[in-house]
């Protein structure tokens, strides 16, 4: 990956160097906003050109050819390869480095560490006490163990109250004892369980005296160190393949009395004492750090993941000729067509935004952990809520802007050599994973049919920044929008959906309906008023953080990507805000979309080059940096397995006789 301004090298193809040449601000300044700072960008770069040095490093064929066992194999010995040279690659004591390297070597296809960095470690940080951290942080951190998380069940993942795995607390020994007494017990889906953890961090219910208090996390040895058996009392295994992840091995783990050390429930914050006594934590829902933690952490991460099929799709767009505009004598760059803009552009928009809401959420989770370490959970709800409605509408448009990624590469866009489908498969995995969507959604939604309650109570002034505009009123908007103009738009449509679906729910309630059956018959309108209020989040942090921007000339195309923002979602809104804006006034904003469409035309590659993702992260033929697809597209199929003979044994076994036989 080169470090040149605007990534120009001889032998691209001329219409990427025509494409790089007409963009107007410098992409390695644009990555630094993307990637926080200046320095950290320019560690990426040197990273990823430490890997292209080390030759083991990349895949041994491309991914899509191997079969499961192969990618399993693979990432293994990929990960050996790396820790072999890690002082060489990274800092080892940055997260954000480690995250870089694994991503670009490993993929996005699984690895034996992706859960033990991403929920093992961070749950031993948020729920081991400092004598727990002592005994197995360190041993985590270099590597001596491998952990993973292991909570859901074949028989319930969203509702954590009715898991059926126990942890059953005998005086007498001083011992938990982990039992999974039914086959729907069994803990099902935790990445890296099946074949690579030999130590996992589960949640059971922790029972006392015959009194269930609930579910609680414990540290869990699963296979021997030395010749990684199971033990004794441990059934564990792969789950199989899956539509995505399948260098991963999700797996299913089953435990018959397994006893474990009254020291291995994770206590920072309950406790189990000698005599049976449980020691409350400060918050109910303090066990459930390590997944806030994760859904802090998915806005970014899924706008990587939806800046890799960006990347892929408009540069293929600028190198794809089909059809003619005006100049008969050549066809022209599909990215010229106004449909193929409005299919990617508005995706490149949410990417950016996504990419700095993320940003604001992994900071105020650092803030909330210092907070909740020092005994003040009193931002818990906040953050529950604002990440579960973030982690449902950033997974589900990035699964949307992925899709027409993929169908805006049309033919080749549906081969594995795009990549796409592989892309796609990982990102809405986001869409289950960390809570289902619906059941996140919902969650939100209980928090704004509170604060709406706050306001009929007459105590708008206790409510937070984030849900105060429930309390305003606006009824009409200037015709001259500009990015805060939008906002007030979308204000009026979040503060109706929810005005609209709590009092739903209140009629139901006040009507004689349990609260549970009015609940369900207003949770469709409650999901819709969720994703407004996060989308309206959403909008308010990209304007906020473009505001921040220092340099002129990435501040100045921000500003031009913003106003695709604005005005497509605004348009995506339009049955909301009917009572709000006039007809004139709806053809105004559409116009002015396609105008922004047309000014973002000559930065199109400039923004998603400004992703600095090397090709050997992106694995796609047909986003290659130097744009050269057709050749490499050939090389792609002629290495398929498949080709390796010009006939198949299956040929010879299966349909020559069948040929021969029809001759007769
Ligand atoms: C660094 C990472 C970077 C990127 C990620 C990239 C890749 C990841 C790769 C692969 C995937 C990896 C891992 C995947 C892991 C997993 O999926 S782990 C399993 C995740 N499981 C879930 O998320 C389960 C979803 N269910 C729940 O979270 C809960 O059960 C619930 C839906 C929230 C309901 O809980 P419960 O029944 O206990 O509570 P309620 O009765 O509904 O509510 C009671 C009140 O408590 C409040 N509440 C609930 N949760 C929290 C919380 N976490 N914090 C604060 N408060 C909480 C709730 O709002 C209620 O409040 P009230 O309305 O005031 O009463
Ligand atoms: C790729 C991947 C990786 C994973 N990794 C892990 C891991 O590392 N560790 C781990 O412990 N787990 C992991 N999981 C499991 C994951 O967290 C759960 O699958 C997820 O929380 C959803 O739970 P569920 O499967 O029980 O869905 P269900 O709850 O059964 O969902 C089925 C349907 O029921 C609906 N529904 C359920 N409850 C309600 C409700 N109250 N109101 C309205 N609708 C409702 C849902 O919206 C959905 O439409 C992983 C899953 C995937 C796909």
């Amino acid at each position: 990956m080169t470090a040149l301004n605007k990534s120009i090298e001889p032998g691209d193809s001329p219409d990427l160097t025509e494409e790089r040449a007409s963009g107007t601000f410098d992409t390695n300044a644009m990555a630094a906003v993307i990637y926080g700072s200046d320095k950290f960008a320019q560690r990426r770069r040197e990273i990823s050109e430490a890997i292209s040095k080390i030759p083991e490093l990349a895949d041994s064929a491309p991914l899509p050819f191997l079969d499961r066992f192969g990618k399993v194999t693979e990432g293994s010995r990929k990960l050996s390869v790396i820790l072999e040279n890690i002082d060489k690659l990274i800092d080892p004591s940055s997260y954000e480095e480690g995250l870089h390297l694994y991503t670009e070597v490993m993929g996005m296809e699984g690895h034996p560490l992706a859960l033990h960095e991403v929920m093992f470690i961070p749950a031993l940080i948020a729920q081991a006490s400092d004598e727990q951290q002592v005994k197995w942080l360190g041993r985590a951190r270099r590597r001596e163990i491998i952990g993973c998380y292991a909570q859901t069940e074949m028989g319930h993942g969203s509702n954590l109250r009715a898991l059926e795995t126990t942890a059953t607390y005998s005086p007498e020994t001083q011992e938990f004892i982990l039992h999974s007494p039914t086959i729907t017990s069994l803990k099902w889906w935790p990445g890296a369980l099946g074949k690579s953890a030999n130590w996992a961090v589960v949640v059971a219910n922790l029972i006392i005296r015959d009194k269930n208090y609930g579910p609680h996390p414990f540290m869990v040895q699963l296979r021997d160190e030395d010749s990684h058996e199971p033990l004794p009392g441990i059934t564990v295994g792969d789950i199989g393949p899956k539509m995505a992840f399948n260098g991963g091995d999700n797996g299913f783990l089953g435990f018959r009395n397994y006893r474990i050390p009254r020291e291995y429930l994770l206590n920072r914050h309950a406790k189990v004492e000698a005599d049976g006594r449980y020691v409350k934590p400060p918050h109910a829902k303090i066990n459930h750090s390590a997944m806030i933690r994760v859904r802090s952490h998915m806005a970014t991460g899924q706008g990587a993941l939806l800046a890799h099929a960006l990347v892929i799709a408009v540069r293929y767009s600028a190198v794809r000729r089909q059809g003619y505009l005006e100049d008969k004598s050549r066809e022209v760059k599909v990215l010229d067509y106004q449909t193929q803009q409005h299919r990617l552009f508005p995706s490149i928009a949410r990417a950016y935004a996504f990419i700095f809401c993320g940003f604001e959420t992994i900071r105020l989770y650092d803030q909330l952990l210092i907070d909740v370490q020092n005994g003040n959970t009193s931002g818990m709800a906040d953050l529950h809520a604002l990440t579960s409605g973030l982690k449902s509408v950033v997974t589900y448009q990035t699964g949307e802007g992925i899709e027409q990624a993929r169908m805006a590469c049309g033919g080749h866009g549906y081969s594995m050599a795009s990549y796409i489908s592989e892309i796609y498969g990982v990102a809405i995995g986001g869409c289950t994973y960390e809570g289902e969507n619906m059941v996140m959604l919902l969650q939100l939604g209980r928090y704004l049919v509170k604060s709406i309650e706050m306001i009929q109570n007459g105590k708008s002034r206790e409510l937070g920044p984030m849900v105060a505009y429930l309390a305003e009123n606006e009824s009409e908007i200037d015709l001259n929008l500009g990015p805060n103009e939008y906002l007030k738009v979308f204000e009026y449509a979040a503060r109706n959906q929810t005005w609209r679906a709590t009092e739903k729910f209140q009629k139901l309630r006040n009507s004689g309906m349990s609260n549970e059956k009015a609940w369900n018959q207003a949770s469709v309108e409650l999901t819709r008023a969720s994703r407004l209020h996060t989308r309206l989040y959403i909008m308010s942090t990209f304007i906020n953080h473009v505001g921040s921007i220092v340099d002129q000339k990435v501040k100045g195309v921000l500003i031009d990507l913003l106003n695709v923002h604005v005005t497509y979602e605004v348009m995506d809104i339009g049955i909301y805000v009917q009572g709000l804006l006039s007809s004139n006034q709806m053809d105004l904003i559409r116009n002015q979309l396609y105008v922004s469409l047309e000014t973002i035309r000559p930065n199109a590659v400039s923004l998603v080059d400004s992703f600095q993702i090397s090709d050997m992260q992106l694995r796609s033929v047909l986003g290659r940096r130097d744009g050269n697809v057709y050749e490499n597209l050939f090389k792609w199929a002629k290495s398929s397995p498949l080709n390796k003979t010009d006939v198949l044994p299956s040929v010879t076994q299966y349909l020559k006789p069948m040929m021969e036989k029809s001759k007769l």
